[in-house]
């Protein structure tokens, strides 16, 4: 089931048309009449530009004629033989009258005398007069010219009345007599009329009908012709500064009215002829009047515009409305269609068999489609449905393996806790213990290493911890044996049962290289993270000393340093084994000094002492290192003669000695000579190892010796 669509949120595809349609439609004519309006008014601003331009060129043509034709009748009186030759006053006047009368506006013509008077005048005026001092005369005897004056210089009194100012153009020109000889000056005066004439009807249709207004404006800036009020006034505008500078044309500016205007300029006469006059020409229109036509047009497209935008306005939401209406039809359908129940029996039908082919096509498509959807989504809901008992079963599944996980972590949280404590006073106790601890793994890598460990060996923990124990400490003659034990407790730590929980004495190497016994009690500890072998290590360096100091003790005789009969029961056997191993034989020398008691008894004990430390010396000294000397007791010595070449060696050895025990010893008291008595046993490597038996004969041949030696002495 598709989603309802928000309807009213957007727009119907027929508005969307028509909206479309007629603000196409709008903005094609708006920038239609944009155009047009642009192009209209610009078109009419340049035809009056052209019109006011055309008229100015008019008007100067107009004025550059005039005063043309002023100097050619100039030219033409200088020229006239009854003017050149002309010796009667009034057969001179009488010329100068013909033509004056071929123009109105020649207000005045004469003749001048070389010295300036007045030889012939139109209607006698001013004949006689002085006019030497006039501007004419003066420029006029050389060639034709002509100049215009501003009212205040005019002789007006003598001129006939005008309604236009008191404005005149005169031409004059000098006249030659039949020889060559300056004759004259004859002077042409045009009355101002013709020009305001000229204007009233070259302009006047202009005027009426584009209000245009006529300007002559002399060099220095003032109107000498204009519209009433603006005559005689000084004039400045960008025009007029064109004009002056020769140029022709026409542009928009604004006058000093404050108002627009175009204006047409030109300018009169040919530079650097007198005989033309330099005037700027302006015909100026105001633009609101030269545009009025385009603006009555420009409304007129405004409004036809307007009326046709409306019109095809109208027309595309006509055209829109009916062919969007299949298709709103089948928006409907679909709507009505997506707004029945799921779960209805029948669902609307959106197919539209009545409209235009494209509608039908469309509308058929996503009947099917909808049909099609519809089905799918009775599938999807039945996997749906499916998927969520599924998704419950197993939510509730995760959810009942969350709750074990947790306990578990809960326990495993606990049992680390207690896994650190226990590790902590695991620890404690290690380093509080009395013996080093260690433990090592199958590679007789460290593991661990206490405080102890530390101490007495002189590695700190960090420094040993996974390093291999036998490079670091054991002396190299046990690192072999080391490596096997360990290698046979890895492959089977029962199996070397006869290394753990045993102690061991072993002499290990400090960091010093100093040995060190100690005592070592091993133990297998079983691991699923590797197995370690756990060591106790015992310094045990003062009770070997103690030993070694007790054992001394034992074995030798504290008064003379000898070994004692304790040490001499041992060196006996081990004598005769050399010798039977040798085949050697060997002798046992029983030493009693003679009447030693009465040294005692005389000396006292200490002297007694002193006489047997002498005596063990002597005999120590009398025979090889490796002799043994021991004293069995009170003043009994032996010794043990190894490596005999015969039995009489023993014999030589006793008489060498006995000399030598002669001597007298000196004590702190006295010095006192004794004698010493010594039986000889001889064992020959086949002999039987009997001990008791050896000394027992040795013993007796002293004897012997000792009772011939008192009786010789008696005998003496
Ligand atoms: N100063 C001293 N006297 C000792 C020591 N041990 C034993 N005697 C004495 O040595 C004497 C040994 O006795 P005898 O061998 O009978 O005395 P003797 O005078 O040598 O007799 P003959 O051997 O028969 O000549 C005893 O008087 C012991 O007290 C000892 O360590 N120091």
């Amino acid at each position: 089931m598709l989603p309802p669509a928000p309807a009213t949120t957007r727009p119907r595809l027929t508005t969307l048309v028509t909206v479309g349609v007629s603000a196409t439609v709008l903005l094609t004519v708006l920038s239609l009449l944009i155009l047009v309006d642009h192009f209209a008014i610009d078109y009419a601003r340049r035809e009056a530009e052209q019109r006011l331009q055309q008229l100015s060129w008019q008007m100067r043509s107009s004025l550059t004629g005039i005063v043309r034709k002023a100097t050619g009748d100039v030219q033409l009186l200088s020229e006239l033989p009854r003017i050149r030759e002309g010796k009667n006053p009034v057969e001179v006047r009488r010329v100068l009258e013909s033509l004056q009368k071929t123009f109105p506006d020649y207000a005045w013509i004469g003749l001048a005398t070389p010295d300036g008077k007045v030889f012939a005048a139109t209607q006698g005026v001013q004949e006689g007069a002085d006019v030497s001092a006039r501007d004419w005369f003066k420029a006029g005897q050389d060639k034709i010219r002509a100049a215009d004056y501003p009212p205040a210089t005019l002789p007006g009194r003598k001129l006939p009345y005008n309604a236009d100012p008191w404005r005149f153009v005169d031409a004059s020109g000098p006249v030659l007599d039949a020889n060559g000889q300056f004759r004259g000056v004859v002077c042409v005066r045009m009355s101002w009329g013709w020009a305001r004439r000229m204007v009233q009807t070259v302009f006047a249709p202009a005027n009426l009908q584009y209000a245009a207004d006529v300007f002559v404006v002399r060099s220095d800036g003032v109107a000498i012709l204009g519209p009433q009020g603006m005559e005689e006034q000084k004039i400045s505008s960008e025009s007029l500064a064109l004009a002056a500078s020769g140029a022709s044309g026409a542009l928009k500016e604004t006058w000093a009215d404050g108002r627009d205007y175009l204006t047409g300029y030109a300018r009169t006469g040919t530079p650097g002829d007198p005989a033309t006059l330099d005037w700027s020409i302006l015909v100026r229109q105001p633009e609101a009047l030269a545009l009025s036509g385009a603006r009555a047009l420009e409304r007129q497209i405004l409004l036809l515009g307007a009326i046709l935008g409306a019109v095809m306005a109208i027309g595309a939401a006509i055209a829109a409305g009916r062919l969007t209406r299949p298709l709103n039809a089948l928006s409907r359908a679909i709507e009505e269609r997506l707004a029945a129940p799921a779960d209805a029996a029948t669902l609307p039908d959106v197919r539209q068999n009545d409209s235009y082919h494209e509608v039908q096509v469309l509308s058929r498509s996503l009947n099917e489609m909808l049909n099609n959807e519809q089905n799918h989504l009775g599938a999807l809901r039945g996997l749906n449905e499916k998927l969520e008992s599924t998704v419950a079963e197993r939510t509730r599944e995760i959810a009942r393996k969350a709750l074990q996980l947790e306990r578990a972590l809960a326990q495993e949280q606990s049992t680390q806790q207690l896994l650190q404590e226990r590790a902590a006073e695991l620890r404690a106790i290690l380093d509080n213990a009395h013996d080093a601890f260690i433990a090592l793994d199958p590679g007789g890598v460290v593991r661990e290493w206490n405080l102890q460990a530390e101490k007495l060996l002189g590695w700190k923990r960090t420094e040993v911890i996974g390093q291999p124990l036998a490079a670091m400490m054991l002396p190299p003659l046990l690192r072999r044996a080391y490596e096997r034990d360990m290698r046979q407790l890895a492959e089977s730590a029962g199996g070397a049962a006869s290394l753990l929980s045993r102690r061991v004495e072993l002499m290990l190497h400090n960091r010093a290289g100093q040995e060190l016994p100690v005592e070592v009690s091993l133990a297998y500890v079983p691991r699923s993270s590797g197995h370690l072998f756990i060591a106790f290590l015992h310094d045990i360096s003062e009770r070997k000393q103690l030993f070694a100091s007790m054992e001394a003790m034992a074995l030798n005789d504290t008064l003379t340093g000898l070994p004692n009969r304790r040490a001499l029961m041992q060196a006996l056997p081990e004598a005769l084994q050399r010798a039977s191993r040798l085949r050697q034989s060997c002798a046992v020398f029983f030493l009693d000094l003679d009447r030693f008691k009465q040294v005692n008894d005389r000396y006292g004990h200490e002297e007694g002492d002193e006489l047997l430390r002498q005596f063990a010396e002597r005999v120590r000294g009398a025979v090889r290192k490796t002799d043994t000397v021991g004293r069995l007791a009170g003043d009994e010595f032996v010794v043990i003669l190894e490596m005999l070449h015969s039995d009489a060696d023993a014999q030589e050895m006793a008489d060498k000695l006995l000399p030598a025990l002669q001597q007298p010893f000196v004590l702190k008291t006295a010095t006192v000579a004794l004698s010493a008595s010594i039986g000889i046993a001889i064992h020959h490597p086949d002999d039987p190892q009997d001990i008791e038996a050896l000394l027992s004969r040795a013993d007796r041949a002293m004897y012997r010796h000792k009772q011939e030696g008192l009786q010789l002495r008696a005998r003496r």
